[in-house]
């Protein structure tokens, strides 16, 4: 089988282990089981209509006696590229616009507040070009179904026409709130960023937003500890993680991360993946020792929603495109910091004055030798 045909490991797992075990073996390895949500039958139909996986999900917290519950739906949209690669770039733009449109329609069906694409979602992973249409088609989803719109794109600027690779929130008014610019620019495989984009400059804001306060750390970031933490510290309660990744290079990390990321900060992340292999016209090379060859190799999809408890939801396929609903109630993040404690236990001003030296010219580790 090959690795575009694998559909899931829940799904193996399901079909493979004797009924016994499931729970159990679940338990231990996804956390606390996420209840099924009801989703409304016009929005199963209509996703099976357009050929789109639709599952939904909830993460629930106790009920409180002085706090009542801030429940929020959030929407996870994975999908490959529409036309080829080589179409013109208008057709290409246009047919994701309209794939991505009855998707979010959809999302719209099942109450979602707020929406998240992948990462430069309206390009196939070569075609980096600004994006001003893109950005008006979101605002108008945003306005006319009443949700926030994250929506990571290739950003064109100024005199100097820098590129960024950058999430633009759009608050459920229609208005852009603000950006997030990828702070950590791959060089690794096939992923060449930092022949085109700039490292970030706007640090790790949060966006205030009637559903939660919540940021995007973008694709490769979820590598950085630290670049989550930040975002943390400035007072995310939900953390995207629009992503473009292949199997062969980063498969194995992708349950970790993300995952680890909410566990470590008492928040909820949500990791978002394309699928779909794009192929190009012209051979490339990534000076790796590898032969020449026309595609990044398999997007393996498989986004999925974390709790700060530790447990997670199931993933989307790692070959169809997808919408993923899930419900969560933010009471849960302050919940499980009273459990575990580990903002209250954080030495943060000794790490910051220890990494603080540790970037000095001149630093010495701190090895003991015999
Ligand atoms: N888009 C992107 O940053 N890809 C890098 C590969 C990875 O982080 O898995």
């Amino acid at each position: 089988m090959s690795a575009c045909e694998f559909e899931s490991l829940e799904e193996s797992l399901e079909s493979h282990l004797p009924e016994a075990e499931l729970s159990e073996v679940k338990r231990i390895l996804f956390g606390k089981e996420t209840q099924k949500l009801d989703l409304p039958s016009c929005a199963v139909s209509a996703a099976s209509e357009r050929d789109f996986e639709l599952k939904g999900f909830r993460f629930e917290a106790a009920q409180e006696q002085l706090r009542p519950p801030r429940r929020v739906r959030v929407g996870l949209i994975q999908n490959r590229i529409v036309l080829p690669t080589d179409a013109p770039i208008l057709d290409q733009i246009n047919a994701m616009h309209s794939r991505v449109g009855e998707m979010v329609e959809v999302a719209a069906m099942c109450g979602v507040n707020i929406v998240c694409f992948q990462e430069t979602w309206s390009e196939s992973t070569n075609l980096y070009v600004c994006r001003s249409a893109t950005l008006c088609f979101a605002a108008v989803l945003a306005k006319k179904y009443n949700m926030v719109v994250v929506s990571p794109i290739l950003e064109r600027e100024g005199l100097h026409s820098t590129l960024w690779n950058t999430a633009v929130v759009i608050s459920n008014s229609g208005h852009v709130l603000g950006k997030s610019r990828k702070n950590h620019i791959p060089r690794i495989g096939d992923f060449n960023e930092s022949t085109y984009y700039m490292e970030g400059d706007t640090g790790h804001t949060v966006f205030q937003t009637q559903f939660g306060n919540i940021a995007v750390n973008i694709c490769y970031g979820r590598h950085h500890p630290l670049n989550w933490l930040m975002y943390s510290m400035n007072g995310a309660e939900i953390i995207f993680n629009p992503s473009a990744t292949v199997g062969a290079l980063s498969e194995p990390m992708w349950s970790i991360e993300a995952r680890n990321a909410a566990i470590a900060h008492h928040c909820f992340t949500c990791a978002i993946n394309r699928v779909g292999t794009e192929h190009f016209k012209s051979e490339f090379t990534s000076g790796d020792g590898k032969k020449a060859h026309h595609d990044f190799g398999h997007f393996y999809g498989s986004s999925y929603a974390a709790a700060p408890d530790g447990s997670r939801s199931p993933g989307l396929s790692r070959t169809r495109d997808g919408l993923l609903v899930v419900e969560m109630d933010l009471n849960l993040n302050r919940q499980i910091s009273d459990k575990w404690s580990f903002k209250m236990t954080g030495r943060y001003s000794e790490y910051a004055e220890e990494l603080t030296k540790s970037v000095r010219p001149g630093f010495k580790p701190n090895i003991v030798k015999e």
